[in-house]
């Protein structure tokens, strides 16, 4: 299989990385500080930073790394630099062999700043570049709901493989859309999806396990053709899409059911396993531009599970650009059969603005 060693490093890192962040998703405290656009970054989002790109530099060192996260906080705050250490070093596969074939423990606290600092790739169109958001859906994961765990590898601009951990989404594929929004905090029993996309090979669900890969199994989007029919998805926070954009949307494809709302990729996974219909993403400000992290996995995956995804002028999304999609606005996911209809949707909608 193409990049067959590049999806194992990838799924075992964000495996690895999913250990620490359940453990933090459970701490009352989750050392939340402020970034400077107001965002919150945690412990998990620093200590899943590093898990994965220590293992994408002991495995491909030559290749770069655009990851959402830098340790200029750790760096100043001694009590923070000590918590995520001590996570660190408590996120262990309880498998040696899939351990070590991620490079084994950070070394030591110098190993750890410098793995997280080593995400400040400019991207762009040429070479072997890793897109990382260590927990997307931030907020979400401090409010109990969904969130993802992110890793695509670009090369040469075009996204190769994409994997997307999400620990608080049932494992059955065929569970309905809404039962996959709230996450039970006490219950994990049947929780825990590993999804993944190697271009031109399809995508696959497994489910996420503590030790070596379990078995995967292939997933696909539904076959809908009628689109008053569609279950679709948004997210939850009404300043990262327009709920009312979208709320008109729905009601010109004459879509009858509410809208699901999920924190993160978890949207994408959702729509490529079945479980939902279209995911819609139209931007509240002109001014924001989306980042590559916030997408590359979810896009191959829902692609490569026969899905179409675009912007909401119809352009595919163009990760060759350097870390965020500045030729694309918005994002419009849906089975092949209705993305073109649900398109025209959009652009009625946003050009009646
Ligand atoms: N104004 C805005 N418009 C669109 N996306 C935004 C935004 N502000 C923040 N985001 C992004 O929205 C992501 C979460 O998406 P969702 O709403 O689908 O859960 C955030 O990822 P992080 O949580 O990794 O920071 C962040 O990058
Ligand atoms: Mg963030
Ligand atoms: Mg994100
Ligand atoms: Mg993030």
């Amino acid at each position: 299989m193409a990049y067959g060693n590049e999806l194992t490093v990838a799924l075992l890192a964000v495996q690895r990385a999913t250990l620490l962040t359940k453990r933090v998703f459970h701490e009352k405290a989750k050392g939340t500080v402020s970034k400077d656009d107001k965002s919150p970054v945690t412990l998990g989002d620093f200590g899943a930073q590093a898990l994965i790109i220590s293992a994408i530099k002991r495995n491909f060192p030559n290749d770069e790394v655009v990851g959402e996260e830098e340790a200029s906080v750790l760096r100043a705050n001694n009590t923070l630099r000590e918590q995520i250490w001590d996570l660190v070093q408590g996120a262990r596969l309880e498998n040696s062999d899939a351990e070590d074939k991620i490079g084994g423990p950070i070394q030591s606290v110098e190993d750890l700043l410098d793995a997280i600092d080593h995400g400040t790739s400019a991207g762009g169109p040429k070479g072997r570049i890793w897109a990382l958001d260590p927990i997307d859906g931030t907020k979400g994961f401090l409010r109990g709901g969904q969130y993802a765990v992110c890793l695509a590898l670009i090369v040469d601009g075009d996204v190769k493989v994409g994997v997307l951990g999400c620990p608080n989404l049932p494992v059955d594929d065929s569970a309905p859309l809404d039962e996959n929004v709230s996450s039970d905090q006490t219950d994990e029993t049947g929780k825990g999806v590993l999804f993944s996309a190697v271009r031109g090979e399809g995508a696959t669900s497994r489910p996420l396990s503590r030790g070596a890969l379990q078995q995967s199994q292939p997933i696909r989007m539904k076959d809908l053709t009628d689109v008053t029919q569609a279950t679709f998805c948004e997210s939850v926070e009404a300043g990262h899409s327009s709920h009312g954009d979208q709320a008109e949307i729905a009601k010109l494809l004459g879509i009858t059911k509410s809208s699901v709302r999920m924190d993160s990729q978890a949207k994408y996974a959702s729509i490529a396993r079945g479980a939902g219909d279209i995911y819609l993403r139209l931007p509240v400000s002109k001014s924001y531009v989306e980042k590559i992290w916030d997408h590359a996995a979810g896009d191959l995956i829902v692609r490569e599970a026969g899905g179409e995804v675009t912007d909401a002028t119809g352009k595919s999304l163009d990760f060759s650009r350097g870390r965020t999609l500045s030729e694309n606005k918005g994002v419009v996911a849906a089975s092949k059969g209705v993305h073109a209809q649900v398109l025209e949707a959009v652009k009625t909608v946003l050009e009646s603005k």
